[in-house]
């Protein structure tokens, strides 16, 4: 038997599949995930959203989503739903046992019941490690965005996860910079907190294309908090039309209709 790398495999009934991904924590990742999956829904394509966050997974919170899955007849996985999108979460499963989570990885790569989708959003963990790899090299992925704020620290290690894909011939979708500019509510100036163009100027160093700023602001943050996403809650808000701007870009990279 010929021994090497998995074989791809695409995900029953799952028309196009991107992950998003960031090289640090805490920068906004799950946030971009779940904000484009609803914009994406709003166009009226059916979404489906995958958390493979193995050791923080947001969207069980993001999406106020509690139960646990059922499985059908097969011992698949039934998602579970909310405004629109489907979703299915390492969360749901497991505490952080290693083998455990890798097993749980397997499953929710394999066998949930999406039905008919158009996307499906993975919500990858930070970094650059087994589970970006497992996902990279047993998924046929149209390509993965990636999230980072605008300081150095941050961009180093996006660099790190952007050159990770690329080894393992993952297409790069382009780059999203979040929580660039803080817009004072009482006097609407403009405050450049983590520096302006960090991200636009590392996506033009690295050849990638740069997608879009969602700006600092604590109604993004706060309705997050309360599983009400900002892009479903106040959809004519500035912060949700720059999440829909992003959400665009991609929907043309992959051939999706807006
Ligand atoms: N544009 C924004 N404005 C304000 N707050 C934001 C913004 N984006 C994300 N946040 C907040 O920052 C925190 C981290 O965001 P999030 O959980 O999406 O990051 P992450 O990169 O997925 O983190 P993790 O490494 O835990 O997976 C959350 O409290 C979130 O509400």
């Amino acid at each position: 038997m010929r021994r090497g790398l998995p074989t791809k495999k695409p995900i029953h009934g799952v028309k196009h599949i991107i992950a998003v991904a960031s090289g640090k924590g805490g920068v906004g990742k799950s946030t971009l995930a779940i904000n484009l999956a609803l914009a994406i829904a709003s166009f009226r394509h059916r979404v489906g959203i995958l958390d493979a966050d193995v050791f923080g997974p947001s969207i069980p919170r993001l999406l106020n989503l509690k139960a646990e899955p059922q499985t059908n007849e097969k011992g698949d996985l039934i998602p579970l739903a909310n405004f629109g999108v489907k979703a299915m979460s390492m969360g749901f499963l497991v505490g952080e046992d290693l083998p455990i989570v890798m097993k749980a990885l397997q499953q929710l790569l394999h066998q949930v019941q999406w039905g008919e989708l158009d996307l499906l959003v993975i919500d990858m963990p930070p970094g650059t490690g087994d589970t970006q790899l497992t996902i990279s090299q047993q998924i046929v992925l149209d390509g993965v965005v990636i999230v980072s704020t605008p300081q150095d620290i941050a961009l180093v290690d996006a660099r790190k996860g952007a050159n990770m894909f690329t080894k393992v011939n993952v297409p790069i979708l382009g780059i999203v910079q979040n929580m660039s500019v803080f817009v004072c509510p009482n006097c609407q100036h403009k405050v450049h907190i983590f520096g302006q163009n960090g991200v636009l100027k590392t996506s033009k160093e690295m050849g990638l294309d740069y997608l879009g700023d969602i700006p600092l602001d604590a109604d993004i943050c706060e309705l997050s908090d309360f599983g009400t996403p900002v892009v479903v809650t106040k959809p004519d808000s500035f912060n949700a039309q720059c999440y829909k701007e992003v959400a665009k870009k991609i929907m043309n990279k992959i051939n999706l209709k807006n």
